[in-house]
């Protein structure tokens, strides 16, 4: 398999975590560390085997990712299924790159939105009379609900450019 160790990327010491395949990580506590000391008086491990479907290594885009593992929820989800997606790892992780992504760099969230929006194009109703209730439920709203969603959602253009206004950012 890809046997590779992770050298010189920030946070991590050389050797520590191994990417032994497309499934299995290798941690090696660090010479000199609190699990490594207590190991070597014969209390708890020094090395820890993580088996995982898929490893992504830090050579991995965006865009592969995206491919590899959101592609098809989001095939599923367009379709009416449910998905969850969501990252789970301890601080300075990769969370919020992953999902959030930068500008230059998309993560999974403005993938997915961009994708929808493009799947649902041309389909979008731009009437004011149904409104989403609870979870998957929608309301029809007569005349006058109508006209409070109206007053309700330039209320909140109106403060949405007051904070841009405030904020020195153009309006849009
Ligand atoms: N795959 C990656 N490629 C390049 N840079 C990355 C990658 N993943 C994370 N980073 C960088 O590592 C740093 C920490 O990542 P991030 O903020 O996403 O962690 P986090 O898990 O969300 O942390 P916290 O739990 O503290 O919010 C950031 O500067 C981010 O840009």
């Amino acid at each position: 398999g890809l046997s590779r160790t992770e050298v010189g990327t920030e946070g991590f010491i050389p050797d520590c975590v191994v990417i032994e395949n497309r499934q299995l990580v290798t941690l090696c506590a660090p010479k000199g560390s609190a699990s490594m000391k207590s190991s070597e008086k014969g209390v708890g491990m020094s090395i820890f085997k993580f088996s995982f479907s898929q490893i992504f290594g830090p050579e991995t885009t965006q865009a592969e990712l995206f491919e590899d593992t959101v592609r098809s929820q989001l095939v599923d989800f367009l379709d009416g299924k449910n998905a969850l997606i969501f990252s789970y790892g301890v601080t300075n992780a990769g969370k919020t790159f992953t999902i959030q992504g930068t500008t230059k760099e998309p993560g999974i969230l403005p993938r997915v939105m961009e994708a929808t929006f493009h799947h649902i194009q041309g389909h979008l109703y731009d009437g004011m009379d149904l409104k989403p209730h609870l979870r998957s439920g929608v309301q029809c709203l007569d005349a006058d609900q109508v006209k409070k969603e109206r007053t309700a959602k330039a209320a909140i253009f109106t403060l949405v450019k007051e904070i841009f206004y405030l904020n020195g950012c153009k309006p849009f």
